[in-house]
C-alpha cells in the first residue's frame, strides 16, 4: 500500500480536496484533527504540553483551550517549535497504527506543514494543493470569522508554495480557475497504476 501526503498552505482548500479522494474510496488520515484529538486524549502528551505551557493552555473541564495555545505559539517561533517537537512524534505513531489497519491500494496523509514536519519522508508519494494567498485569506476569513492579521501570522510559519511546488511530487491548484474534480480523478486513476507497480515489485 502506497503512502501518500497531501499537504498545502492554510486555506488552500487541502481538506475539500481530500474529501474528494474519501469520495473515490480513498481513506484519509487527517493529521491537524488527530493531533487536536491526542492533544485531548493523550495524558503522556497532555502533561507534557502543560509543563511546557503551564495549566492555562487547558480548559476547566479538561479540553485544549486551543484559542489561548494559538495565541501564545503564533506569536513566538520558539514555543512554536516546542509545541511542535512535543506533538509531532505522536501523531506519526498514530499515523503508523492507523496506516496498518487499512486495506486500499493507497492512504493519504493529510498535513498542514508535511514539509515542514519533515513527515514527507514517511510517504512514497507527496501532493500539494496550491492557492494564491489572496484567496486563501478570503477563505479563512470566511470560514473560521479571524482577521487577516491572524491568518498571516500562520502563513509566515509555512513555507512557501515556490519552495514546496518544488518538493511536490503532484501539484492540484484549486485557484477557482481551474476545475478541481477532473485533477482529482485523474490524479486517483495515476496513484493507483502507481500503487499496481508497487505491488507487482513487492511480490
Ligand atoms: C495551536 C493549535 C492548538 C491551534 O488550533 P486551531 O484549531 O486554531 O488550528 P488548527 O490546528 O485547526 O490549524 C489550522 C491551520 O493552522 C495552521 N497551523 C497549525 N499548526 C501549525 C504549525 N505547527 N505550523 C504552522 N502552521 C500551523 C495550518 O495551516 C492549519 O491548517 C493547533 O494548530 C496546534 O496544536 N498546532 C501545533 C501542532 C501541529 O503542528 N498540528 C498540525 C500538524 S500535526
Ligand atoms: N474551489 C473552491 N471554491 C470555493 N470555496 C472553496 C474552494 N476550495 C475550498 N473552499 C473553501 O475554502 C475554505 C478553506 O478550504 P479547506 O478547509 O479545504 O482548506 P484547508 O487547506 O484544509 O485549510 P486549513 O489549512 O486552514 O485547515 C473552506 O471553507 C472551503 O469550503
Amino acid at each position: 500500500m502506497l503512502k501518500v501526503g497531501i499537504t498545502g498552505g492554510i486555506g488552500s482548500g487541502k481538506t475539500t480536496v481530500c474529501h474528494l479522494f474519501e469520495l473515490q474510496g480513498i481513506p484519509v488520515f487527517y493529521a491537524d484533527d488527530r493531533a487536536k484529538l491526542l492533544m485531548n486524549t493523550d495524558l503522556v502528551l497532555v502533561n507534557s504540553i502543560k509543563e511546557a505551557f503551564g495549566e492555562s493552555v487547558y480548559l476547566e473541564d479538561g479540553r485544549l483551550n486551543r484559542k489561548e495555545l494559538a495565541r501564545v505559539v503564533f506569536n513566538n517561533a520558539g514555543l512554536l517549535e516546542k509545541l511542535n517537537s512535543l506533538v509531532h512524534p505522536a501523531v506519526f505513531r498514530d499515523f503508523d497504527s492507523w496506516s496498518l489497519k487499512q486495506k486500499s491500494p493507497y492512504v493519504l496523509k493529510e498535513a498542514a506543514i508535511l514539509f515542514e514536519s519533515g513527515s514527507d519522508k514517511d510517504c512514497d508519494f507527496t501532493i500539494l494543493v496550491t492557492s494564491p494567498p489572496d484567496i486563501r485569506i478570503r477563505r479563512v476569513i470566511s470560514r473560521d470569522k479571524v482577521s487577516e492579521e491572524e491568518v498571516k501570522k500562520r502563513m509566515d510559519k509555512q513555507l512557501s508554495d515556490e519552495k514546496k511546488i518544488e518538493l511536490a511530487d503532484f501539484i492540484i491548484r484549486n485557484d477557482e480557475r481551474e476545475l478541481l474534480i477532473p485533477q482529482v480523478i485523474n490524479l486517483h486513476h495515476k496513484l493507483l497504476e502507481l500503487s499496481s507497480v508497487k505491488t507487482a515489485n513487492d511480490d
